[in-house]
């Protein structure tokens, strides 16, 4: 159950005349959000997705909207934000913001293979070229000033053990934040939640990366262990599967080429980015918020994943 704030088709009707998509036809709830009120509506015009922004301002909204719009018209696979007809995208709808985007087609992919982590590869590459002149710049809301804050909240509920892992990667990446190979990677717009259950595919076809609402600037490398992080693993383990490692920074790196600074920052991105979603799931498993509906994601997951990227070599950028 994820529709927070319920739409009628007789809603709909009325507010969708302000819209260039004819009349709406019908209107269906999703049930797989947590963050926000989605649906799948039909109008004359085709079929689209309708999100209900649930806890995301009209101010906050902007930069993620318009970033996918940025993104759309630059041929990146991203829903595209159907602006009304004055040509805004955010519009108040049962008193929350909301916005019409595009339909990607397919399905997410739970079992990726090697095929499709290269898709993934040239698209989030593209995306990181095209986001470059974005107007709009906000930090990544869950980077290292998040992981100050956090950390100490959730120590009190590890073991003695864990809390001194947790403690060492803080420090290293206060190292690494500090360090001036840091400084040389290049950075800007990224997705930051880039997991298999934010894209979709018909087959190996990639039709779209979608769920930009953790979206900021970051390093461009941060963006990608994230996503080798959750796409080229066996999910027991945490274990990279080189192939699909493989695929995918090659993949990647035709795109846009790896520079030496990123060569030499790679294993530590890769541990903040495992860093970054076991903070996350802590502090959501262990203060979960007062209406929170669904079970917290386990965060013994990326604490594995960290162990894992700590102690292993790590496939090299090429
Ligand atoms: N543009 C889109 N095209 C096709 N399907 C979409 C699109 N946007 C969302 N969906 C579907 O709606 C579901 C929920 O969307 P999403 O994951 O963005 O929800 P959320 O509540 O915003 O975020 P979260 O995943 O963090 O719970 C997705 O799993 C997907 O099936
Ligand atoms: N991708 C996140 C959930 C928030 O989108 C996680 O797996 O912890």
């Amino acid at each position: 159950m994820a529709v927070f704030t319920p739409v009628s088709l007789d809603d709909l009707s009325g507010w969708i005349s302000q819209f260039s998509l004819g009349k709406a036809l019908a209107i269906k709830g999703i049930s797989s959000g947590i963050e926000n009120s989605n649906f799948f509506i039909t109008t004359e015009s085709g079929e689209y997705v309708l999100t209900l922004f649930e806890k995301l301002s009209f101010e906050q909204l902007p930069f993620y909207l318009e970033l996918m719009r940025h993104l759309a018209q630059r041929d990146v696979l991203v829903p595209a934000p159907i602006p009304n007809k004055n040509g805004s995208i955010i519009n108040a709808l049962n008193g929350k913001p909301a916005a019409i985007v595009t339909k990607l087609e397919g399905a997410y992919q739970p079992k990726p293979q090697s095929v499709h982590c290269a898709e993934v590869g040239t698209m989030l590459a593209r995306m990181h070229l095209a986001a470059k002149d974005f107007g709009i710049r906000q930090p990544n809301l869950r980077g290292l000033p998040w992981w100050r804050q956090t950390a100490p909240v959730v120590l009190p509920y590890l073991n003695e053990e864990t809390q001194n892992l947790l403690r060492t990667e803080m420090q290293f990446q206060e190292d690494f934040a500090a360090s001036d190979i840091y400084a040389q990677l290049p950075n800007g717009p990224v997705h930051a939640d880039l997991f298999r259950d934010n894209a979709m595919f018909v087959d190996t076809r990639l039709t779209g990366f979608f769920d930009f609402y953790f979206a900021g600037c970051d390093t461009w490398l941060f963006d990608l262990a994230v996503t080798v992080n959750d796409w080229c693993i066996d999910l027991p383990t945490g274990a990279l599967d080189l192939p699909r490692v493989q695929a995918m920074l090659d993949a990647y790196h035709a795109v846009r080429p790896f520079t030496p600074a990123e060569q030499q920052a790679w294993n530590a991105s890769l541990r903040a980015a495992a860093l970054r979603f076991w903070l996350s799931r802590l502090y959501d498993f262990y203060l979960p918020r007062a209406a929170e509906m669904l079970t917290p994601h386990d965060p013994t997951h990326f604490e594995r994943i960290l162990r894992l990227r700590v102690t292993h070599a790590n496939p090299p950028l090429n």
